[in-house]
């Protein structure tokens, strides 16, 4: 039972988004006494067998959130942010960006082994991913150990792609750890990969809570929900992929994270744009202080989009295919 004053929640019908789309109504609940109704909204995304670039990315999966926000259906949405375009939307405001889960990736193998092992393995390991910027930072790392591994291209949801594996149709699949946690299986994975060697999408592991720009009460009760530390640091990652100009589906990894003496001093971005083969990589890092708006959080995304640009950045970029 919902009273006719709930709050509606539109989310996608995936055992990740509902799960995300729980935890943030848990918190609005909390935080107004109101009740929060999730609202479930199908996506051309969910339904579509076609590979995500031909039908324009993950952003299909937003758009209809979008839509319904936009005609009064719902009164706020929860996207994973690495799923938004870069471009804002008209209409709409990113009212939260709540504290930031785990932002890795994750391998899972079979018979818990680790990157290095299944690499190593005399009969060469297949790993699955969609994801051209796993792809690309995989295969280097593999090369820099002298090393190959073949890696294949799959899209699906969690379940369906941890299923390759326990399969046997693959030896490994990579995923974000925040996925995995929100979903209570993150003991599944055999390994979280260091961002040293792999570097996550832009925005990984964050959520964004979004409603109308003209809805006040609401935008200045969910930004109680808001981290101001993840919101600057996502918030410099979207900068340096808007910057490299990349779709979504183009090997760009970004983080953003704290650098740690004592306290917080400092906030160091690390960008890589690369081939999706692993032959070549634009790996770039800089560090400032921690953003105090949003517009310094930007600029230190540009930043270092020109010093990756400089370094050839864009030249590594024409590859779009899954
Ligand atoms: N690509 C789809 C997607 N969008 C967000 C997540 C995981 C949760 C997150 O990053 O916040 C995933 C699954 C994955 O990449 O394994």
């Amino acid at each position: 039972m919902t009273s006719p004053t709930a709050l509606k929640l539109g989310t996608r019908r995936s055992a990740l988004a509902m799960a995300q789309s729980g935890m943030v109504a848990e918190q609005v609940r909390r935080i107004t006494g109101r009740d929060v109704e999730l609202v479930e909204i199908t996506t051309y995304g969910d339904v579509s067998r076609e590979h995500l670039a031909q039908i324009g990315g993950t952003g299909v999966f937003v758009s209809a959130l979008r839509d319904a926000l936009l005609r009064g259906e719902i009164d706020f949405a929860v996207h994973s942010l690495k799923d938004l375009p870069t471009a804002d939307p008209e209409g709409l405001t990113l009212a939260a960006v709540p504290l930031r889960e785990d932002p890795r990736d994750a391998l899972i193998a079979r018979d818990g082994l680790t990157f290095e092992q299944l690499a190593a393995s005399p009969r060469g390991a297949r790993i699955g991913t969609g994801s051209p910027r796993r792809m690309a930072q995989l295969n280097a790392w593999a090369r820099s150990m002298g090393l190959r591994v073949e890696t294949v291209p799959i899209r699906g949801n969690v379940d369906t792609r941890i299923g390759y594996v326990a399969s046997g149709d693959l030896d490994a699949v990579v995923l974000a750890a925040a996925g995995l946690s929100r979903l209570g299986r993150l003991a599944e994975a055999t390994e979280l990969i260091s961002p040293d060697i792999v570097l996550p999408a832009p925005g990984q592991g964050a959520l964004a809570v979004e409603c109308p720009a003209d809805d006040a009460g609401l935008v200045s009760v969910l930004a109680e929900l808001d981290d101001p530390f993840t919101r600057a640091a996502v918030t410099a990652e979207r900068a340096l992929l808007a910057a490299l100009e990349a779709g979504c589906s183009a090997p760009v990894g970004a983080l953003a994270d704290p650098v740690v003496d004592g306290h917080i001093t400092e906030l160091r971005l690390r960008g890589v744009v690369g081939t999706t083969d692993g032959s070549s990589l634009v790996q770039m890092s800089i560090t400032g202080p921690t953003p105090a708006s949003r517009d310094e959080a930007v600029a230190l995304g540009h930043e270092l989009a020109d010093e990756m640009l400089a370094k050839g950045a864009a030249g590594l970029m024409g590859e779009r295919e899954l």
